[in-house]
């Protein structure tokens, strides 16, 4: 199962905690993780093997639409930031719009990632 792992700035602390705290999960074999540039680089910091894309303002959330509509991601947890201003919203509304076309699960907060995670634990 792949896992896409996006965080806006405000948000990055936040996603690096939830990896920790979730990494006896998301070290599986059966999952692999991959992320817009700056969260895949902050991930690979806090030891998890990750498959980086660019950095989202620069297309990385584009790619990962991609994948989505490509099949190859199954799963998106995007921590987004509702109390900043982002020059590529429309990039990032256009993840969320594919990701609800190709009906794959997304999770915009922490907490949705969280209850997603727990879902899927005793299947991989
Ligand atoms: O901007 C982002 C998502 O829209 C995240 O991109 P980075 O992980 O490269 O900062």
């Amino acid at each position: 199962m792949e896992i896409a792992i996006i965080s806006h700035d405000g948000k990055k602390v936040d996603m690096v905690q939830f990896l920790n705290k979730n990494k006896d999960i998301l070290s599986r074999e059966n999952i692999q993780l991959i992320a817009t540039g700056t969260t895949g680089g902050r991930a690979e910091k806090a030891g998890f093997k990750v498959m980086k894309m660019l950095s989202g303002p620069i297309g990385g959330d584009a790619q990962i639409a991609a994948r989505v509509a490509e099949g190859k991601t199954n799963m998106v947890f995007f921590f987004k930031d509702p109390l900043a201003s982002h020059p590529h919203e429309p990039d990032v509304s256009m993840l969320v719009r594919v990701c609800d076309v190709h009906n794959v699960p997304l999770a915009t907060n922490e907490a949705t990632a969280q209850l997603l995670l727990d879902a899927i634990a005793t299947r991989v």
